[in-house]
């Protein structure tokens, strides 16, 4: 397959070069930073799921794509964090002659939605990607835990869009376990679940996710976080694949956390770099939620107030 990878940093590096590497096209969309060491070295992953690379010129490298064509692309990936969801899906949106799926890989809640909203439902599809990678240095991403295979699937529940299936067995064949669902709202409000109650405990303490799982103090805050996430869940009319808060909490702390234990979250690792943090993807989505549905959400309006504002300082002039 041709695919164009939009807002190729750690995760749409490590896909990219995975596909590439396994015999498909790959162009990707990335800042200049990246475009030298890339040129130079080609570009490599290692970790958990073994070692795989491209020499250099084999995957094309672009640093914006104003004034192309999307004639040739079977798929394009969506890498960006969301902060930067709204300027990457005007940017393919105005693709000249570009009518393929385009895939949300983005972390949090609203994405596919955004997708649906300026490209239609049956272009529109997302994944759930619950498996860490990190740019080591720029030419080499580690993959450094995993949790679950991928999950790809479209707008409409019920049915596998044959992209979705094409785009799943295209990442299993290349190293990357995944699958085709028929409800990828379960599997994002799943990941939801997840990310919210792990994601700004960990940037605001500093720690990794099982440090979050081995105190009574956090437990209890994730416990409370994971209640409002799961009654914002309901009253949005969505489901997952637990039939309450409580039956989730078992499968979080038995299963996920252990797995991904040694995993500093995304949002801290964000903080370190003086980014900005997709709060508003993620706890900042469920008290967003919430007030539209009356759901209270106090645990996560507080958490999203405390990362936004150690977001606030970060953005002072010192
Ligand atoms: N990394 C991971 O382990 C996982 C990530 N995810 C999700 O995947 C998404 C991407 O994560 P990740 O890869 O870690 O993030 P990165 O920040 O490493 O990658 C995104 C890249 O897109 C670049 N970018 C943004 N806009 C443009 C543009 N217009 N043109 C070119 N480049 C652009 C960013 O540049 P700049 O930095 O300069 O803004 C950055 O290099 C997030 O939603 C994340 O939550 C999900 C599961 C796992
Ligand atoms: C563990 C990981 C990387 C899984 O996607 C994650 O959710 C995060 O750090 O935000």
């Amino acid at each position: 397959m041709h695919f164009l990878i939009y807002g190729a940093g750690a995760l749409g590096q490590a896909i990219g070069c995975m596909l590439a590497a396994d015999g498909h096209k790959v162009d990707l969309v990335l800042r200049p930073r990246f475009v030298e060491a890339l040129q130079t070295t080609g570009l490599r992953v290692t970790g958990i799921f073994g070692d795989h690379g491209v020499p250099p010129g084999q995957i094309g490298l672009f640093t914006g794509i104003r004034g192309r064509s999307g004639r040739d692309y079977e798929a394009i990936l969506l890498t960006t964090k969301t902060y930067d969801t709204d300027k990457a899906i005007s940017d393919i949106a105005a693709l000249h002659e570009c009518y393929c799926p385009v895939v949300s890989l983005q972390n949090g809640c609203g994405n596919l939605e955004k997708l649906a909203e300026r490209l239609g439902r049956e272009r529109s599809l997302a994944g759930r990607v619950i498996t860490g990678f990190e740019i080591e240095r720029p030419g080499v991403v580690r993959i450094t835990v995993s949790a679950d295979a991928i999950h790809v699937g479209g707008c409409v529940r019920g049915t596998i869009p044959a992209a979705a299936k094409r785009l799943a067995d295209a990442l299993s064949h290349a190293g990357l376990p995944s699958i085709a669902v028929a409800d990828i709202y379960q599997s994002l409000f799943a990941k939801l679940l997840y990310n919210c109650a792990l994601n700004p405990l960990g940037a605001l303490l500093g720690v990794p996710y099982g440090a979050l799982g081995e105190s009574a103090e956090t437990r209890m805050l994730m416990d409370q976080v994971i209640e409002e996430t799961f009654a914002v869940i309901n009253a949005m009319g969505g489901t997952t694949p637990w039939p309450d808060a409580a039956s989730y909490g078992r499968v979080f702390y038995g299963q996920l956390i252990p797995a991904t234990s040694n995993h500093r979250a995304s949002m801290l690792q964000d903080l370190d770099h003086n980014k900005p943090t997709e709060v508003e993807a993620m706890v900042g989505y469920v008290a967003a939620q919430g007030r539209k549905f009356g759901v209270p959400t106090p645990c996560c309006d507080f958490l999203a107030a405390l990362v936004r504002f150690k977001e606030q300082q970060m953005r002072q002039p010192t």
